[in-house]
């Protein structure tokens, strides 16, 4: 692995798989073939490989334990920032040295 000129991790990368299209895909030169003779184990039974299993990614919901209803949660939304910022300029207002 050290010695691979591309680098250990794109052989990590492609270990526990079919690495054929890998390969071919650099564009490997005759004395990279050549030199993988020398490491060639055998021909995987294709039907020992596991099948692909996809990824379903978990259904994403917002946090809302207490069930609160959805347009009340838009409207603290857009006005919360809106009473800070009004706080703010109050705030400034009144605490100005003439
Ligand atoms: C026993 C198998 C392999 C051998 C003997 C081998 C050998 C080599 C050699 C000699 C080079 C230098 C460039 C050349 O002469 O083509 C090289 C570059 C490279 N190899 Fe491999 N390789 C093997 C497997 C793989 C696999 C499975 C991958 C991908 C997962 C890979 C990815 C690369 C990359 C990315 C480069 C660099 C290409 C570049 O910078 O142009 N190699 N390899």
């Amino acid at each position: 692995m050290d010695d691979h000129p591309g680098g250990d991790e794109v052989l990590l990368s492609a270990t526990g798989k079919d690495a054929t299209n890998d390969f071919e895909d650099v564009g490997h030169s005759d004395s990279a073939r050549e030199m993988m003779e020398k490491y060639y184990i055998g021909e995987i039974d294709p039907k020992t490989v596991p099948a692909k299993r996809t990824y379903i990614p978990p259904q994403q919901t917002t946090y809302n334990p207490d069930k609160t209803p959805e347009f009340v949660i838009k409207i603290l939304q857009f006005l919360v920032p809106l009473l800070i910022l009004g706080l703010a300029i109050a705030v400034r207002h009144y605490t100005k040295k003439e």
